[in-house]
């Protein structure tokens, strides 16, 4: 076997969980299809393939109006759990042990969906993937943040009936001109309620975004983050603090947030003692699920071998919020395929 091929076995046999994934960017186009026939709805394109063809994307507003047309599609309880079962079919064959699924319910209320029906579908095939495919997973609840604080508290409370179904909130969708402290006062919410806290910030944001998201909402993990080498300073504090990055590298090439792979700057996050981890965020409309992510990475970074696999997967595993009990099990489950690989 070439090198290539025992760190390709490597990556798919190592534990790894998924940070940064937007259950409703798992959508398919051979799903959306699907759904849209079993529910009656129109859709604008005539085929899969046109679908498909439509994502090129040159920025996150041109994506995200792309994927909120997909979400369309979405009406019952069944469609959010066949959406999310599929997702875990997929992630348990990448060698994924522990999923937090994103999920917008301000997508689908706007659409007169109830949230019940978001959760309960979600929910269910959650705990379909933990018996039938042994992946444990958890909910984060995303506000999107183009819309009003005050909509996103009326979220939260549509929410709080199902609370034992999320372990935390996150903030999500066009982020240039909706800066982290919009959210200061549902977030401080959120976290007297107990929730976890992360944000996205950093993916064409500014690094005072990443710094507002820590200071004023006092989130414990920055979902992309990768503009923070625009600030050494910032960078210095991340490395300190080990505050986790969950960063998307096929999501960032497609979104033009980086021209090409080998010009991404996860090599200098890592090399700077970041707490990187790999995810996927919306990968039926990027390119690739998170081995392939991880794959893709270790093509356009030369350097990066055996030791940046194991960093990255352990990474992914101790910035989980699975308990640490749980997490102590699949860190030892890590260690032994990283000694016997
Ligand atoms: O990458 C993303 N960034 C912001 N919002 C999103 N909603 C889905 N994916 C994304
Ligand atoms: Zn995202």
């Amino acid at each position: 076997m070439t090198d290539r091929t025992v760190l390709s076995k490597l990556l798919r046999a190592l534990p790894k969980a998924e940070l940064h994934l937007h259950i409703e960017g798992t959508l398919e186009p051979e799903l959306i299809f699907q759904l849209a026939q079993r529910n009656g709805i129109a859709l604008s394109y005539p085929s899969v393939e046109a679908l498909r063809a439509a994502y090129a994307f040159t920025d996150l507003q041109s994506f995200l109006d792309v994927y909120y047309a997909g979400a369309s599609v979405l009406i019952h309880a069944q469609d959010f759990e066949d959406m999310a079962y599929a997702y875990f079919e997929r992630a348990a064959a990448d060698g994924i042990v522990h999923a937090e699924l994103f999920f917008d319910p301000q997508t689908h209320t706007e659409r007169g969906v109830a949230m019940v029906t978001v959760i309960e579908g979600l929910t269910r095939a959650g705990a379909r993937a933990q018996q039938e495919l042994g992946i444990s997973s958890a909910l984060i609840l995303c506000f999107l943040r183009h819309l009003s604080e005050d909509a996103a508290f009326e979220t939260l409370e549509q929410a709080l009936p199902y609370r034992q179904h999320f372990i935390g909130v996150g903030l999500d969708s066009s982020e240039r001109g909706h800066p982290p402290e919009k959210f200061a006062r549902v977030f401080a919410r959120c976290r007297e309620l107990g929730l976890h806290l992360v944000a996205h910030a950093g993916e064409e944001g500014p690094p005072a975004y990443i710094e507002t998201a820590l200071d004023l909402l006092k989130v414990e993990r920055i979902d992309h983050g990768v503009r923070c080498t625009d600030s050494p300073a910032l960078v210095q504090r991340l490395a300190r603090e080990q505050i986790p990055l969950t960063v998307c590298p096929l999501s960032n090439v497609k979104l033009c947030v980086f021209p090409q792979m080998s010009e991404h700057n996860l090599p200098a996050l890592l090399a700077a003692g970041l707490k990187v981890t790999l995810n996927s965020d919306d990968p039926a409309y990027f390119g690739g699920y998170l081995l392939r992510n991880y794959e893709a990475c270790f093509e356009a970074f030369p350097q990066w071998g055996r030791a940046e696999a194991i960093q990255l997967a352990r990474n992914s595993l101790e910035a989980s919020f699975a308990a640490p009990e749980q997490k102590a099990g699949w860190l030892q489950h890590l260690e032994a395929v990283a000694a016997g690989a």
